[in-house]
């Protein structure tokens, strides 16, 4: 790993292009910036750091506004009346985290504002105007007027208190329990920066698996002194709450949130941890999921438990954030249909400070999943969004994946629950059904790898994350755009390609790991490679037979009415599109239909034929990744080119690896050649079969 990857694409690279580099140094050559509070220091330091690295000058602080004044960072309050004015029509279109950046003439002076309703937007504004300049753009020619769409911008920790994180491919977890609350890592601090660079605005410490001890005082100690670091950068602290956390912790007999002494716990306990941590944003809670203890252990329900939370922090203006991925091995219906069955009912029904979280998919953080049917169909209480940052289905830190074009894939589609235009974005922002709290969780994919992420582009996906918690009608390849220059350069040749490299590798995984709605076939445990043969876990569920259903008649889920019927759970439109094998999109037709070998696909293919040509197609959209890389050498320097080249031949070799075990384990069944084009495999299927992982990182559970 190279040393520079540290800086994510907070690089600051210096300015090489004079003339532009001089138009940079007038507009910061007299620097105004207010001394409000914590958070503008923090933008006065990230200008401090970066200013001299892309222009090479000092930065040249003023300690009031003056004639030679050339940027003022202040609050809209503040300003002088004749700078109110100027900008004053654009203050009314930002919320209380948005900013403003415009340039105007002052007495015949240039003169660039940075200004906001509120502190925190002088920070994110101070990110902006320096992600301008990273991008060699003409700041003093645009005014930028933006705000967040969202107010929960949030990342998830899957971490542990032993510092391994589950689902975890990047080293050990950042934070240092044995160190804190006294040591500071410096990793706080530029995680912290990453973050508000990008707009996140809180994060959950502690895996969903909870441990308890994290809400003793030992722990709480150490949780306060990284809300303190965060604080100065907007970033808000949650932790993860373990429902049988009073008895564990607390000597009690049960945790039934009906129980007196069990409610009159958790209010205690909210009214200790926001002594310490007056802004403490709240829990997230798995509760009745894969093992962990909930209200259905008492004859409650997850209503009886979140609103019994969401008593406790109620009083502190904490939230509840409950998730909603449940599937049950007393329950032999459709894993996909079953959060909906279960949740459904209580739409409506939670406290005001309660939300509920869904991730993107009804199954599990798949390569392609169509969206979970809970959004649009949760009208009256809020809905998060889960994404999965870290690639647990996706190859690891090992594979090259722009997930930006995954989330946008399902921000963009219409779920029809209102009519025409119900898309997911517009239910997350809450400008579908008005909801009040707005929230966008990502599992995170960091971890103390010197570059954070493990392999450099997954850094990527932090990124384009953030963006879209931000805003969820960016565009991906904006958002690719932005992080190649950032992170290595602005020139063209070196953008574009590398551009469209990123844009193909989400298709690319689909096609070499689940093509045309194939899904869960990964082996066991790990999930890293494939094993759509296994057969014999605990749970039916949990084998990947249970997904595919491939025998010699065909492939596939039926979820149609002839099957387990999980379309009615879609707006009528859609389930009526989807149903009928020529009006659903090809991507989702196994997702959905059990089909012939011999079914004829849009093209004409036979089913069989057209799903070995996606497996092949997978591994040349890896090849061809490579050869933009290779072209791009000459803008990098060997270790950077080196890092992703390695990389990148292991992606290939475990493309060729998933189709060939999938393909001689299908033809199994389907009993027909292998069409031309498709490469023949390398080894038997028992080889593939004999495959074991024992070294996958980031596994920790047992129940799959
Ligand atoms: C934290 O547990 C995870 C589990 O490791 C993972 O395999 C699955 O994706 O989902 C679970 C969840 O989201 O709760």
């Amino acid at each position: 790993q190279n040393l520079n990857d540290y800086k994510l694409w907070l690089k600051y690279n210096k300015i090489e292009n004079h003339d532009l580099s001089q138009a940079y140094s007038k507009t910061t050559n007299a620097v105004y910036i207010a001394n409000i509070g914590d958070i503008i220091k923090n933008a006065k330091r990230e200008l401090s750091l970066a200013l001299p690295q892309m222009l090479g000058t000092q930065v040249t602080y003023e300690s009031s506004i003056t004639s030679e004044t050339t940027l003022i960072i202040d609050v809209f309050n503040n300003l002088p009346e004749d700078l109110k004015l100027a900008v004053k029509k654009n203050i009314e279109n930002i919320n209380k985290e948005g900013f403003i950046i415009q340039s105007i003439s002052r007495n015949n002076t240039p003169l660039t504002i940075i200004t906001s309703k509120e502190e925190i937007g002088l920070l994110y504004g101070t990110f902006r105007f320096l992600r301008e300049m990273q991008m060699h753009e003409n700041i003093s020619a645009k005014t930028i007027v933006d705000s967040p769409k969202i107010q929960l911008r949030m990342l998830n920790h899957w971490d542990n208190l032993d510092r391994s994180v589950e689902r975890g491919y990047a080293g050990f977890s950042l934070w240092n329990w044995q160190k804190l609350p006294e040591y500071i890592d410096q990793r706080y601090i530029d995680y912290a920066r990453a973050n508000a660079s990008i707009g996140i605005n809180a994060t959950v410490l502690t895996n969903v698996n909870a441990n308890a001890l994290v809400l003793t005082p030992m722990y709480l100690e150490k949780v306060e002194a990284l809300a303190n670091v965060f604080r100065s950068y907007g970033i808000q602290v949650y932790l993860t709450a373990r429902f049988s956390a009073p008895i564990e912790i607390g000597n009690l007999e049960t945790a039934d949130p009906l129980d007196k002494n069990v409610q009159e716990w958790w209010s205690n306990k909210a009214a200790e941890i926001y002594k310490r941590i007056p802004d403490f944003g709240g829990f997230l809670v798995k509760a009745n999921s894969e093992g962990q203890p909930g209200p259905q252990n008492y004859g409650r329900n997850h209503v009886d438990g979140a609103n019994m939370m969401a008593t406790a922090l109620k009083p502190f203006g904490g939230n509840v954030i409950w998730r909603a991925f449940v599937y049950s091995e007393h329950d032999d219906t459709d894993r996909a249909k079953q959060a909906y069955d279960e949740f459904l009912p209580y739409d409506g029904s939670f406290k005001d400070n309660v939300i509920v979280q869904v991730k993107n998919g009804p199954i599990d953080f798949q390569p392609r999943e169509p969206f979970h049917p809970m959004f649009g169909a949760y009208k009256k209480t809020p809905l998060a969004i889960e994404f999965q940052i870290t690639q647990e289905y996706l190859g690891f830190s090992t594979h090259l994946v722009f997930l930006p074009k995954l989330f946008e894939e399902i921000l963009d589609i219409d779920t029809y629950q209102k009519g025409t235009g119900s898309t997911i974005a517009k239910i997350i922002d809450g400008s579908l059904y008005g909801n009040k709290l707005t929230t966008m969780a990502g599992v995170t994919n960091i971890g103390t790898d010197l570059n954070w992420t493990g392999h450099p582009f997954a850094q990527a996906n932090w990124y384009g994350f953030g963006r879209l918690a931000w805003d969820p009608n960016l565009n991906s390849g904006q958002i690719a755009d932005e992080w190649i220059r950032t992170t290595y350069t602005n020139d063209k040749a070196f953008v574009e390609p590398i551009k469209k490299m990123m844009l193909t590798s989400r298709e690319a995984v689909v096609n070499y790991m689940n093509p045309l709605g194939l899904h869960h076939i990964f082996d066991t445990g790990h999930h890293y490679g494939p094993g759509p043969w296994v057969d014999d876990l605990g749970r039916p569920d949990w084998n990947p037979v249970y997904y595919h259903n491939a025998d010699k008649n065909g492939i596939g889920f039926d979820r149609t009415t002839s099957g387990s019927n999980a379309l009615e759970q879609y707006a009528p439109f859609l389930e009526k599109a989807y149903s009928n094998t020529n009006t659903i999109p090809e991507e989702y037709l196994l997702w959905f239909h059990h089909l012939p070998w011999d079914y004829k696909l849009n093209n004409g293919e036979i089913l069989w034929d057209g799903i070995a040509l996606k497996y092949q197609e997978g591994v040349d959209q890896v090849d061809d990744m490579i050869k933009t890389w290779e072209a791009a050498k000459p803008f990098l320097n060997e270790e950077q080119f080196n890092e992703v080249h390695m990389l990148l031949q292991i992606q290939l070799k475990e493309a060729k690896w998933w189709r060939d075990a999938c393909l001689l384990y299908f033809q199994t069944f389907s009993n027909l050649p292998l069409p031309k084009g498709v490469e023949k495999p390398a080894h038997s299927l028992e080889y593939y079969q004999s495959l074991k992982f024992p070294f996958a990182p980031g596994i920790k559970p047992s129940w799959n």
